[in-house]
């Protein structure tokens, strides 16, 4: 390894949201196998590292206060893992600025994870390879190489193994946020609870969504978005039944529960579109913050102007 620089590195990793979750049944080792169409739209996190004399994480934005400043949090989980892998003594402090919601089925924490693979191995000029970071990215969580790669892309497995999926336009969204969480297992173990005894088939990408995202038709789009985990999401919190039907009466053209929620995803025709359905959403009171964003974006990358932020 090169010595390292002592210049922070700042890397802008963006959110996901699912514009198909298809879930296979629960499997020997507790988790469900998976296909899934990972969307990678600009509500982003910036997470910087600098050399320091002792590991440290902490968070300002989005979940201040709530998200773990120990090795329980995924950016710190990530920036050791690849301290292993160099098999330096170095340290680093990791300051996240967050925008993602937490436990929102928006993957922020796979994203400073992969924000932190970044931004470390920039720092150490590590000369891992794009395969390497991807092989760590997958040991830290089936969400991690997504945020690595972004734009959109088929995951399957437990949606760690990508294949990039051609799509033209870009697409405006808006997400309806709820500050209470949803626990991803509490939400995979309603989804098996509301399924007992039905014969659940292999989960396969549905192809009128890939012809929709080839084509940027909107419309298509918009008819093609589901989510096997949104029942369950909705039965943990019902009001996300509400939200989505405020969102479709306020002009969305497709709605869903993001992942395994409470985020609740917004397709919309066009910009005015977006801008009008955050007027209504937050009028209606009936989540507790509305945001919009375009998608598709690259996945994490280093900022070289701060200034971006
Ligand atoms: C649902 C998705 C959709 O992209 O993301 P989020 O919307 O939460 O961000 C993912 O499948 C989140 O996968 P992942 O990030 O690996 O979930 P973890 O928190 O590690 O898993 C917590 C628990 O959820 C259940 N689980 C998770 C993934 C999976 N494929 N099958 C499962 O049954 C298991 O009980 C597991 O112990
Ligand atoms: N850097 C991080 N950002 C957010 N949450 C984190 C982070 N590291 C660990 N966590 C933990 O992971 C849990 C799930 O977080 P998150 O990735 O935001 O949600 P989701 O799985 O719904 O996409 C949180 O409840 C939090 O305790």
């Amino acid at each position: 390894m090169e010595a390292s620089s002592s210049a922070p590195v700042t890397v802008r990793v963006p959110a996901k949201v699912n514009l198909e979750l298809r879930i296979g049944p629960l499997e020997d080792d507790g988790y469900h196998s998976l296909s899934t169409v990972f969307h990678a739209v600009d509500l982003v996190d910036h997470v910087t590292v600098r050399p320091a004399d002792s590991w440290s994480v902490t968070t300002t934005g989005m979940g201040e206060g709530t998200v773990p400043d120990d090795d329980d949090n995924l950016a710190m989980r990530a920036a050791r893992l690849i301290a292993r892998r160099v098999g330096t003594d170095e340290q680093v402090a990791i300051e996240v600025v967050k925008n993602i919601p937490v436990a929102g089925g928006m993957a922020g924490g796979s994203a400073d994870a992969a924000a932190a693979l970044v931004a470390v191995d920039a720092l150490w000029e590590t000369g891992f390879s794009p395969r390497e970071l991807q092989e760590m990215a997958a040991e830290l969580g089936s969400d991690v190489p997504f945020a690595l790669e972004g734009g959109t892309a088929i995951g399957s497995r437990r949606g760690e193994h990508l294949v990039p999926v051609l799509s033209r336009g870009v697409f405006e969204w808006v997400f309806a946020l709820h500050h209470e969480g949803l626990s991803t297992p509490a939400v995979y173990a309603e989804c098996d609870r509301l399924r007992a005894g039905q014969s659940i088939p292999e989960p396969a990408p549905n192809s009128a969504l890939m012809a929709a995202l080839r084509a940027g038709d909107v419309d298509a789009l918009a008819d093609n978005l589901h989510n096997d985990l949104q029942d369950a999401a909705c039965s943990l919190m019902p009001r996300l039944t509400d939200t989505m039907t405020t969102g479709l009466d306020n002009g969305a053209i497709g709605a869903l529960v993001s992942g395994s929620g409470p985020t609740v995803a917004f397709l919309c025709a066009d910009r005015n579109s977006a801008l009008d359905l955050m007027v209504g959403l937050t009028a209606s009171t009936i989540c507790d913050e509305v945001v919009s964003a375009t998608g598709p974006v690259h996945g994490a990358h280093v900022v070289h102007d701060v200034r971006s932020r």
